[in-house]
């Protein structure tokens, strides 16, 4: 149970406040997360990590001297937008270009690439890098769609300390790669995380028995079997992890390793210890040594009661960056020289208080426009709790959160747009940047796509036709499948996108007024929706639990074919002109 917090949807934005402001020597806040308080040497790489609140230490409490540069902190459970991992590393980079480090979840890669994309246009070189070091989230011949677990830690330490010592942009992200490369974790959970305002937990385990092969966002686990002993417990890991060797190790014996037994929220140090007597024994049986090992809370999920061990086989190379000294707020080794504290620059970046000219027709468009986004935003707060609740049947029960902020977010962004005269197309544009970027997450990123390509359709000047609006449509729908990869029938809203666009297109070129043919793409997309529920997902966060997720729709797809009925009444007939 989280039992302290104010608003739910301001906890993240609370947290870090407070976490700020316990850490003042170590840490700074800017837009979109943290940076080191500490100046870093002008030309040094910054390794900027990141992900969603609720996994503290991960990432904001890694960020320190001889460990991240920066964290983009998200939204609970959330990736952070695009725009917020642009800000931190443009807050942390000193000249020598940026390594964007971050667990292998969608919606982190969507935003962490999309950052990337938009640092080097701008000058500042950036690779990324996504962890995947939990075994039970994806078999070995797709290691590639695994999730970060707590090997974050050692993949973020080894960049981190290769860029302290003044290695390039290239040797730091292939330190990075070879790290993750070697780096494996297995775990098993007791009970399920309750987010904050929530009153029940987002998977159970039943009395007595175990959850084998746990996530770190109330994802239920792979398997179940009965709680065992300690020593069972340390056995099922350890032999778990030596059972898959990476690429270069042939046997364990002999090895070094460095050792992390983690937490993951409820389940304490000493209980941590008991367990890590075992694993000690197990892994001096097996012939590894472990090197600076770790036992501890280094990547959590609220109150979760799970433990995970982790491995990262280290070569003559990763060992010293794995023993070099850090001093972040959650994680200190060794000694380090401290550097001179950063005097922050008071210059925020400003809030765009001008828009692009527009004729009188686009701004009436722009006025329905903001009329649906209303509508939108409505329809997903009366929804909001629903869309959870589909959420958590496979994924992390953060939909209906999401789509709320996102929504609320581009609503407010539109109103302002609108105050300062802007046509549809810059009304959406700036929608689409404030739902990305208050949302966060795979559907904010997907969203802000969809509100762009449309408003780019809609233009600043004429007044729209019907054919532009489905055309706007059909590019959102092209640039969601661009942007996620996802195709028809691997349950994502991409299943409802791509029906609902081709019968609009359909409809309004066979003559239909907009309304009308609206209608009766709103009809396919209630369709499509449901019939998601036959589905096996294969892309995002269910992806891992396809099976428990069979007769429950997708709940992207649900929420977007939701928002379409209820659009329709809003703002099809005043845009249509013939
Ligand atoms: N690659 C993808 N392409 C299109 N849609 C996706 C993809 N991955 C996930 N989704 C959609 O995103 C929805 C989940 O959104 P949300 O819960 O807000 O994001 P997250 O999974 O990042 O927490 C899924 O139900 C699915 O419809
Ligand atoms: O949840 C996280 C990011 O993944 P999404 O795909 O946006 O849900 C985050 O907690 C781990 O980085």
């Amino acid at each position: 149970m989280t039992r302290l917090s104010n608003d739910p949807a301001a906890f993240a934005d609370e947290a870090l406040e407070g976490f700020v402001a316990a850490h003042p020597r170590r840490v700074r806040q800017v837009p979109g997360g943290v940076v080191r308080a500490t100046r870093t040497a002008p030309g040094q790489v910054a390794v900027v990590v990141g992900g969603g609140s609720g996994h503290y230490p991960a990432f904001s409490g890694l960020v320190g001297q001889g460990l991240a540069h920066g964290a983009a902190v998200g939204n609970v459970f959330a990736s952070p937008s695009a725009h917020q991992v642009r800000q931190v590393a443009r807050a942390a980079e000193t000249g020598g270009g940026v390594l964007l480090a971050y667990g292998n979840y969608a919606g982190d890669v969507l935003h962490f690439g999309q950052a990337a994309e938009l640092l080097t246009a701008e000058g500042i070189p950036a690779r990324t890098l996504g962890v995947t070091d939990d075994m039970s989230s994806a078999s070995p011949d797709e290691a590639h769609k695994r999730r970060g677990v707590a090997g974050d830690l050692v993949v973020f330490k080894a960049a981190a300390a290769a860029a302290e010592a003044g290695q390039p942009l290239d040797q730091v992200t292939r330190i990075a790669e070879l790290a993750n490369a070697r780096t494996r974790s297995f775990g098993v959970a007791f009970s399920g995380c309750t987010l904050p305002g929530a009153d029940h937990p987002l998977f159970t385990v039943p009395e007595g028995r175990m959850a084998v092969g746990l996530g770190i966002h109330g994802e239920p686990g792979m398997g179940e079997r009965p709680v065992p002993t300690a020593d069972e417990a340390a056995e099922l890991l350890v032999s778990t992890v030596l059972g898959e060797l990476p690429e270069g190790v042939e046997a364990p014996r002999g090895q070094r390793a460095a050792v992390i037994l983690n937490g993951l929220g409820s389940v304490k140090y000493e209980e941590l210890f008991v367990v890590y007597r075992r694993v000690a024994q197990l892994l001096a049986d097996a012939g590894v040594e472990a090197v600076d090992p770790e036992v501890g809370e280094l990547v959590t999920s609220f109150d979760m009661a799970g433990v995970s061990l982790t491995l990262c086989w280290l070569t003559d190379e990763l060992e010293p960056l794995w023993t070099a000294p850090a001093d972040a707020p959650a994680y200190r080794k060794g000694t380090v020289d401290p550097a001179d504290l950063v005097v922050p620059d008071p210059s925020a970046e400003t809030a765009e208080d001008t828009v692009p000219p527009a004729t009188d027709e686009s701004r009436e468009a722009a006025r329905t426009v903001l009329a649906a986004l209303r509508v939108l935003k409505d329809t997903v707060d009366v929804h909001a709790d629903e869309l959870g609740r589909i959420d958590a049947v496979a994924g992390d029960g953060d939909h209906g959160i999401g789509m709320r902020r996102g929504s609320t977010g581009a609503y407010e962004a539109a109103v302002r747009a609108e105050t300062l005269g802007a046509g549809a197309e810059t009304l959406l544009q700036r929608a689409a940047d404030a739902w990305a970027d208050r949302a966060g997450g795979t559907s904010g990123a997907l969203w802000g796509v969809i509100l762009r390509a449309v408003g780019t359709a809609l233009g600043d000047t004429a007044r729209p036709t019907a054919a532009e609006v489905a055309s706007g449509v059909a590019q959102a729908s092209a640039g969601v499948r661009e942007l996620g990869g996802a195709e028809v029938g691997d349950k994502t809203m991409v299943d409802v996108l791509v029906p609902f666009s081709y019968a609009l297109t359909a409809a309004t070129r066979a003559g239909q007024p907009l309304a009308t043919a609206w209608d009766t793409a709103a009809h396919s997309a209630s369709a499509a929706a449901e019939a998601t529920a036959d589905l096996l997902p294969r892309m995002g966060r269910a992806r891992p639990h396809a099976e428990k997720s069979l007769g429950t729709p997708d709940a992207g797809a649900h929420s977007l074919a939701l928002i379409v009925r209820a659009v329709h009444g809003v703002f099809v007939p005043t845009l249509e002109n013939h």
